[in-house]
């Protein structure tokens, strides 16, 4: 029977299925961080439990640590970190502490070992998880009671799901990238209109994207409150992943390719719903609301709750623009921001500084900005600074930051202050998402370093020129 890619990769790990039961999954991966393991080893404890395989299970220190150098000073976070490195050491967990040359956000550093391979089921006791789907791996975030679970036996009961294409055909403009898309595809479809699908990007557009840009894609399949994100591997999957740490070798790599070849979804197989995107018509897109669906094009301005047909979206968006400080019909480029936040393990990784650096090459960080450069890893940071990367946000004064979540989340020193407003290259903009009261715009890399220069929502395309001498 013809299949989508989620279901062949679905059907290659069932372990067990009963009739009214949810499947049982094999896992193949299991990653871990501080915030949401301290009590599935407790469990482990309490049931005198080990970890089933400690060689498929890998933890590192993000969302707590601080991104300038010296210890934890916030006791909460220092216990949370020290906890884990407890249990990974009681219970034989690889793990990746501060200061290591490995550490980072769990989501850059699977991917970026080549842990991440297709046709894998992943997990994590993390939302954005998903992320790992640009590879063609079926990857869900879980619950602490799941992770338990996968720590003591390897497997995870599942509930089906359902397959939505999100089909995205041409080429995009110059200065639109990945970010942009998955932006406008949430606005389109809304924060639950992928609620309990896997959904699969397809199409030219979604071909040409390299893999750091398909990881930004499927990292914010969970803001349309999908289950996972899923891209079938091809060429630019397996040009990654040859000669990474954990990337099969010699004839395991030509079986691997020859295996990864095969997960496609099937010509003739049924999608439950699909959602055509035309790439050649998008633009930089930014939010300017308090969920993520909640965008507009940058070249647009801040919509007028009381013209939305729907009830519902006029009382969010009413609530949304109080929060956010936003009059309707006031330019988005005329939003001025305090903070620019680049970074988070939506757009953390070495492509995303580039195409930053680029733009901020020779230019200045406008007066009264901060603009914060948060490399998603380690290994991020050392390739950076290799390529002088840290130079030039140095030049322009921005600050060059040590690893981790950073202002993604407020659950570490870099946040907003009260009514503080930020252009950040990551994933939520919630109410107090990166700090109580601060408000965040969701942007691209390129947006977030246009933004910098001129202080209010841009993108490169409004800056000056760069002066001759400047460089
Ligand atoms: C802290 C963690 C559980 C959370 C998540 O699940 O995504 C965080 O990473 C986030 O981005 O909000
Ligand atoms: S960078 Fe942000 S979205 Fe990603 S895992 Fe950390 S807190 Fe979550």
């Amino acid at each position: 029977m013809a299949a989508t890619l989620a279901e062949k990769v679905w059907e290659s790990h069932v372990v067990r299925r009963g009739e009214g039961e949810p499947d049982l999954l094999y896992i193949d991966l299991h990653l871990l961080h501080e915030v949401t393991s301290p009590q599935a080893f407790d469990g482990l404890r309490l049931t005198g439990r080990g970890v089933r395989r400690t060689d498929l299970t890998l933890a590192t220190e993000d969302h707590n640590v601080p991104t300038t150098p010296g210890p934890i000073t916030d006791p909460v976070s220092r216990t949370q970190v020290e906890t884990l490195r407890r249990n990974c050491e009681e219970f034989g967990v690889t793990i990746y502490p501060m200061g290591d040359a490995e550490q980072g956000i769990v989501h850059v550093v699977g991917p970026q070992l080549g842990l991440t391979q297709p046709g894998m089921t992943i997990v994590c006791g993390d939302s954005h998880t998903s992320t790992h789907g640009a590879f063609g791996a079926l990857a869900f975030g879980i619950g602490t009671s799941e992770v338990e679970h996968v720590l003591a036996t390897q497997t995870l009961p599942l509930k089906p799901f359902r397959t939505m294409a999100i089909t995205v055909e041409g080429e995009l403009a110059d200065g639109v990238t990945a970010k942009d898309i998955v932006l406008a595809v949430i606005a389109r479809i809304g924060t639950g209109g992928g609620q309990g699908y896997v959904l699969e990007y397809r199409g030219s557009a979604i071909r040409a994207l390299s893999m750091e840009s398909r990881m930004t894609v499927c990292n914010m399949s969970i803001e349309a409150g999908a289950r996972a994100g899923m891209i079938a591997p091809d060429e630019t999957t397996f040009e990654y992943l040859r000669g990474r740490d954990h990337a099969p070798t010699g004839v395991d790599w030509d079986a691997a390719v020859e295996a990864w070849s095969l997960l496609r979804s099937d010509d003739d197989a049924e999608f439950d719903e699909e959602v055509v995107v035309d790439a050649s018509q998008l633009t930089p897109f930014v939010t300017w609301g308090t969920n993520p669906g909640q965008g507009a094009p940058l070249g647009t301005a801040v919509p007028d709750p009381e013209l939305m047909p729907d009830e519902n979206d006029k009382a969010a968006a009413r609530r949304a623009l109080e929060y956010m400080g936003l009059q309707p019909g006031t330019p988005l480029r005329e939003v001025h921001v305090d903070t620019v936040f680049l970074g988070s393990c939506t757009n953390g990784r070495i492509e995303d500084l580039r195409a930053a650096a680029d733009v901020i090459k020779g230019r200045r960080v406008a007066e009264g900005v901060r603009m914060l450069v948060v490399p998603g890893s380690a290994r991020v940071r050392l390739q950076a600074e290799s390529e002088g990367l840290h130079e030039v946000f140095a030049a322009a004064g921005a600050e060059w930051r040590l690893p981790g979540c950073s202002m993604c989340l407020g659950m570490n020193p870099d946040q907003l202050a009260p009514g503080e407003r930020s252009a950040s290259t990551s994933n939520r903009n919630f109410e107090g998402r990166q700090g109580k009261g601060g408000r965040t715009h969701l942007v691209s890399p390129l947006v977030a370093a246009a933004t910098a220069v001129r202080g209010t929502l841009s993108s490169p395309a409004d800056l000056d020129p760069v002066s001759e001498g400047s460089h």
